[in-house]
């Protein structure tokens, strides 16, 4: 197939005046994913984020008008189907299908609004199947699906993959099968062929379900922007890939857009703007809640806080933080090492400094007189490696995202415990002292730094690498907890 650098793409589809779906969501999503957008309206649809409120369809004959003034000027790389409404528009557009016969033609079966609302005659249904017959692609939802092929719509992921393979072998046409609608932490989506036109009879694309009611247009702009890159690429498993990383970080920032009262649209053009300063590291932040709840109700942080922690728990966890600190020191200096900045690079430098020279001669004075281990424990050496891998597989961004757990969650843990603390009043409390250095103000805006340089690095990173900061990011916050718990676990047989 002759792919093109600039891909001249035509929507043939109705209209969103909120902007959303629909042909306005088609051209923002060819656009955004480098095509030549163009548009060829079916139907006149009064919508908005709430729902559809009337739909007027102009006669047939000028939507014909319409796609030959595009063909008859401009040669078509790809074109993509959205809402067509009734069976007159679905035979007009099939014929022009088989004049014009574009390299590429994406289907998108859109039947009902996600609010509800029917976008397509019921009486049309069986044109609408008879259309395939001239598509490359077609990106049912799962009712859609079950409608295509006259079954219920699947209520899991196995059941969907074989509607998609039927749909496949009915109509030998490539199907998109996409899992939004299923329940679960996650979005399945697959490419379905039982022609042997893919790699594999099926090609599965997994991402995180992103947790927002902002998903209007979701389906048009995902079909529209996989014509565009399929006209590009040539290849439907690489452009797959492509537009669900895009699609993903369009959603993860639709929040941001604060358009309409119902279901929102996606960022578009998430990765033309960069987020809000603060947006990651609050997305790190809300999304390792149940960690930090999780360190709060530990017994060693219980303990610690109301005085009563076995003398040799304490003992254990100063011996393993001043060891950790070492190799925490090392991840530092290999993030200045990296670090795109001079000041960036100077931060990371002085904070490798701080571990050895501040903070680890602090619990070489506390340990002084208690007897302890001189060797890592099982969580301090998972910790240290994690980081150490952090920081030659991984990019800066990971580094950086590895990293900062330990400033921003010791920070916390040490000003809730210290104004619990305070709170008591108590003078004969045994870690008292301890609590007072773990509040430290330096220490505080310090971490205020890095989890600012943290999210200067995200907004300059692809949706990509924010996920892959994201994981690094809980990865420690789990090793942090794992870190206060592994007294419990570990002092007694380290004593031994
Ligand atoms: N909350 C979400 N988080 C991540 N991806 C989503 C989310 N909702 C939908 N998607 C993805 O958006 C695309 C459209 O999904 P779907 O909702 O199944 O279709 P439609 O919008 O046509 O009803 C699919 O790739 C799906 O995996
Ligand atoms: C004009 C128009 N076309 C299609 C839709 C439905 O779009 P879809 O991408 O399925 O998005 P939601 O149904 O999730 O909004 C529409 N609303 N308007």
């Amino acid at each position: 197939m002759k792919t093109r650098s600039i891909p001249r793409v035509l929507s043939i589809a109705g209209t969103d005046p909120s902007g959303g779906a629909g042909i306005q969501a088609d051209l923002k999503s060819i656009a955004a994913n480098g095509g030549y957008g163009m548009a060829a309206v079916t139907a006149l649809v009064a919508q908005n984020t709430r729902g559809v409120r009337s739909v007027h369809t102009p006669p047939a004959a000028f939507l014909l008008e319409q796609l030959d003034a595009v063909s008859d000027d401009v040669a078509i790389d790809a074109v993509k189907i959205g809402m067509l409404g009734s069976a007159d528009i679905i035979g007009t557009v099939g014929k022009w299908l088989v004049k014009t016969a574009p390299a590429v033609v994406v289907v998108d079966p859109v039947m009902v609004a996600t609010s509800g609302d029917r976008l397509l005659e019921a009486s049309a249904e069986e044109a609408l199947r008879s259309l395939l017959q001239h598509a490359d692609l077609v990106t049912p939802n799962l009712p859609e699906l079950g409608v295509l092929l006259n079954e219920p719509a699947a209520q899991d992921w196995e059941t969907a993959l074989a509607q998609g393979r039927e749909l496949s072998r009915r109509y030998d046409v490539t199907v998109l099968v996409k899992g939004g609608h299923l329940p679960g932490g996650d979005c399945p989506d697959a490419l379905v062929d039982v022609h042997g036109r893919l790699a594999e009879e099926t090609v599965e694309f997994r991402t995180e379900r992103v947790a927002t009611a902002n998903t209007h247009g979701t389906g048009c702009s995902l079909s529209a922007a996989v014509a565009t890159v399929q006209a590009r690429t040539g290849d439907w498993t690489e452009s797959l890939k492509q537009v669900k990383d895009w699609l993903y970080g369009a959603l993860l920032r639709a929040d941001e857009l604060e358009v309409g009262q119902g279901n929102g649209p996606i960022h578009h053009f998430h990765h033309h703007v960069a987020p809000p300063r603060s947006a990651f590291s609050q997305q790190c932040w809300d999304r390792t809640a149940g960690l930090r709840k999780g360190i709060f109700d530990l017994p060693f942080i219980r303990q610690l806080a109301d005085g009563t922690l076995p003398e040799a728990d304490f003992a254990y966890y100063l011996a393993q933080d001043a060891l950790y600190l070492a190799d925490y020191s090392r991840a530092l200096a290999r993030a200045s090492s990296m670090a795109p900045t001079a000041a960036e690079q100077l931060f990371w430098a002085k904070g490798a400094y701080n571990c050895i020279e501040v903070e680890a001669a602090l619990h070489r004075e506390w340990l002084t007189g208690r007897d302890v281990t001189d060797r890592q424990g099982p969580v301090t050496k998972q910790y240290v490696d994690h980081l150490l891998s952090a920081g030659t597989s991984g990019g800066y961004a990971e580094l950086v995202a590895a990293v900062i757990p330990c400033f921003w969650l010791y920070a916390h843990v040490g000003e809730v415990l210290h104004a619990q603390y305070r709170g008591t009043g108590a003078a004969d409390h045994p870690y008292g002292a301890w609590l007072d250095t773990y509040a430290d103000e330096e220490f505080a805006e310090a971490t205020r730094q890095a989890v600012g340089i943290m999210d200067d690095v995200a907004a300059r990173s692809s949706a990509e690498e924010r996920r892959r900061m994201l994981a690094a990011f809980e990865e420690s916050s789990l090793y942090e907890l794992r870190f206060f718990d592994a007294p419990r676990l570990y002092a007694a047989a380290s004593a031994e």
